[in-house]
């Protein structure tokens, strides 16, 4: 290896372009999506205006909102050969390959799919964006050996996706923190999966491959995968009082504690503030503390041994299982969420495009003759 050669394991530390989508400052545990704290956006605007604002670059109008509601409603169903495609998935496969198969299939039957301007990759954004949910409702119902329901052109985004997997609109309390959780999701800078999303667009490749190669890297537990990590591992504690035994046997181990530590935030996540607050939320609704405690217990515990703090994975798991989800299909709700963030990326990487390419220090065996 060469002495000049820095390496960068894992790009740790690299800055490798700019971006105008979204701004995390570690020191003051704030993250921006287009300039606005994403905790006033989760409080009072809905996904589908978080989504127009990291694809535009400006929040809707009334009028321009209306516009966008109604495309995202009309472009919900997902047509016979997709709904053919699904079925042929087998149901014992994890539904993160579900969410994989079934975007690259929608890039080979959309006749734009190597369209490369802007205009067409916003298209298919959207597209994606309301299909998505209507795939993973159908998935989750399917492995319960219930029949899909198809989505309710009157209700907008969260509620109707709620309705396509329950076969009703929950109360108010769970369709927000519901809301809120998309929100939350939707965008993180350069993240593995959106950097994976980001060096397939700078080949010149198509929006559903960049959004296809970005839900293999957030499958990963050390990713998107944490959240049902974390909820599998509340169900081994079982009881908060059992939390801190249970800590102290994964951390003497040197096992990693799904849901705490980040790449960039060293003092907390930004975003758990808001989304403790949605898990408390539902907590109360539900009239079940059982998680909330393990979280409170797990998280005191894990500050004191190692200063770690939790990630927006730890409040989202428990959450979503208290509305009533499966385990296996938390990641694939954070797909849903995080394709607006990936595809303000692909449009932004494509807009100002240089092969994302670095270099490796070789530690091979030195240069020899091929035996004959
Ligand atoms: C939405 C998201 O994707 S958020 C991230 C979701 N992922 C998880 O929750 C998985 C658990 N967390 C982790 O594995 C890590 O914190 C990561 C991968 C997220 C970030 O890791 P890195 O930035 O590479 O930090 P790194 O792994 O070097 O950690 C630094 C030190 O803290 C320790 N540490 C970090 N996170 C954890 C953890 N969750 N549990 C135990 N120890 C941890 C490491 O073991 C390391 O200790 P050492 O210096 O004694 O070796
Ligand atoms: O930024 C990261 O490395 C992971 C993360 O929190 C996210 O993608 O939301």
């Amino acid at each position: 290896m060469s002495q000049t050669q820095t390496i960068y394991k894992g790009l740790a530390g690299g800055v490798v372009d700019t971006t105008a989508v979204s701004k995390v400052v570690p020191e003051t545990n704030s993250l921006t999506y287009r300039g606005y704290a994403v905790q006033d956006l989760a409080a009072g605007k809905s996904f589908e205006e978080v989504a127009y604002l990291l694809w535009h670059g400006e929040l809707p109008t009334d009028a321009q909102l209306a516009l966008f509601t109604q495309r995202e409603r009309a472009n919900r169903r997902l047509n016979r050969s997709a709904q053919a495609v699904l079925a042929r998935i087998p149901e014992t496969c994890h539904p993160m390959d579900v969410m994989r198969t079934m975007v690259s299939y929608l890039g080979s039957e959309d006749p734009e799919e190597d369209v490369p301007t802007v205009e067409a990759d916003l298209d298919k954004s959207l597209r994606l964006l309301a299909v998505l949910p209507t795939i993973v409702a159908a998935d989750f119902r399917r492995r319960r050996g219930l029949e899909p329901i198809g989505p309710h052109h009157g209700l907008g985004y969260a509620e109707n996706f709620l309705n396509m997997c329950f076969g009703e609109v929950p109360d108010r309390v769970i369709v927000d923190a519901f809301s809120q959780s998309m929100v939350l999701y939707a965008e993180h800078s350069f993240n593995a999966s959106t950097f994976a999303a980001r060096v397939v667009t700078s080949t010149q490749s198509d929006l559903y491959s960049a959004v296809t190669a970005a839900i293999g890297a957030l499958k990963g537990s050390l990713h998107g995968g944490a959240n049902e990590a974390v909820m599998h591992d509340m169900i081994e504690i079982g009881d908060a009082a059992r939390a801190r035994d249970w800590l102290t046997a994964k951390l003497d181990a040197k096992d990693k504690v799904m849901g705490f530590g980040h790449r960039v935030y060293k003092n907390g996540d930004s975003r758990v503030p808001a989304m403790y607050d949605a898990l408390v939320a539902v907590s109360e609704h539900v009239g079940e503390t059982r998680w909330l405690d393990i979280y409170t217990e797990l998280a005191a515990a894990m500050d004191e041994r190692t200063g770690i703090k939790p990630n927006l994975d730890f409040p989202t798991g428990p959450a979503y299982h208290l509305m009533g989800f499966d385990i296996a299909m938390f990641t694939p709700l954070f797909v849903m969420s995080r394709v607006s963030g990936w595809t303000a990326h692909i449009v932004e990487q494509a807009r100002s495009n240089a092969l994302i390419r670095p270099l490796s220090a070789y530690d091979g065996p030195i240069q020899r003759p091929v035996p004959a």
